[in-house]
């Protein structure tokens, strides 16, 4: 029996709106490169990976200019032109397009472009964890912050009690068949364990770390930008 592979499903289809860029959030430079090549490049340099699957836009202007400085990639990246509307349907169309290459028990690690603090080793340590679950799992952080709920006034309305609830990061790691059905039996999920608790699963929470945050609002770029200049 072939031995259980692991690839990487990176979704680097949006468009980056609430950081509002002249460009894709995952094309801005950190530390000199693209946000997306950091990301790509962590992957790319972890054994375990078997294979790494980007999904873009069709219309992406900006990637073929990226794997072009970067030529070590060529090898360890395909680049799907078939990113959907929402982050689920580019994640379900990337699953669908990876058909050819990837066995219904291998592990897809799915990580958003926009983390591009990811490192090595954290990709070993969700593998590690997981290489023998029953259902698989995702890098999280516990909630460290006391939580309150606003109101329409943006005052406090109440206090979330915030015992045993954490932080969703990527990757999320699940076998290629079981996420590949969940995803499509699912209505709109934000993440991937969503589906597989959908089908009464559980997935297991493996403590990811602060320097995996996803750039999401225009001051998390000087922080990525810290954060990739100390890390290189
Ligand atoms: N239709 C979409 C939407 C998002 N993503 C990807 O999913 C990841 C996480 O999504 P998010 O941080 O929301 O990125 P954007 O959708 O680009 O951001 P915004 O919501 O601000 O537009 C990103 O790598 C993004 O490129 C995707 O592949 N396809
Ligand atoms: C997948 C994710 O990063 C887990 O926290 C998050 O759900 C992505 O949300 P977004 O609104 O698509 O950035």
């Amino acid at each position: 029996m072939a031995s259980t592979r692991y690839f990487a499903l990176i979704p680097a289809a949006g468009i980056g709106a609430r950081v509002g860029a002249g460009c894709p959030k995952q094309y801005l430079p950190l530390a000199g490169k693209a946000m997306l090549l950091h990301v790509l490049e962590t992957f790319a340099a972890a054994p375990a990976i078997a294979h790494c699957f980007l999904v873009v836009s069709a219309g992406d202007a900006y990637i073929d200019e990226v794997l072009a400085s970067a030529p070590q990639l060529r090898t360890r990246v395909t680049v799907l032109l078939n990113g959907g509307a929402t982050r689920h349907a580019s994640v379900s169309n990337g699953l669908q397009a990876m058909r050819a290459q990837v066995e219904d028990a291998d592990w897809v690690l799915v990580h958003d472009a926009a983390r591009p603090g990811l490192t090595v080793a954290l990709i070993d340590k969700l593998i590690a964890e997981l290489r023998d679950d029953p259902v698989g799992g995702l890098l999280a952080l516990p909630v460290v912050d006391t939580l309150k709920r606003g109101n329409a006034n943006g005052r406090v309305a109440a206090t979330v009690p915030r015992a045993g609830l954490w932080g969703a990061q990527t990757p999320q790691m699940f076998r290629y068949a079981l996420l590949r059905r969940a995803l499509e039996e699912v209505a709109e999920v934000t993440d991937e364990a969503s589906a597989i608790e959908a089908l009464g699963l559980a997935p297991r929470l493996v403590e990811g770390s602060v320097r995996n945050f996803k750039v999401t609002l225009p001051q998390d770029i000087p922080l990525a930008e810290l954060l990739l200049k100390g890390l290189s």
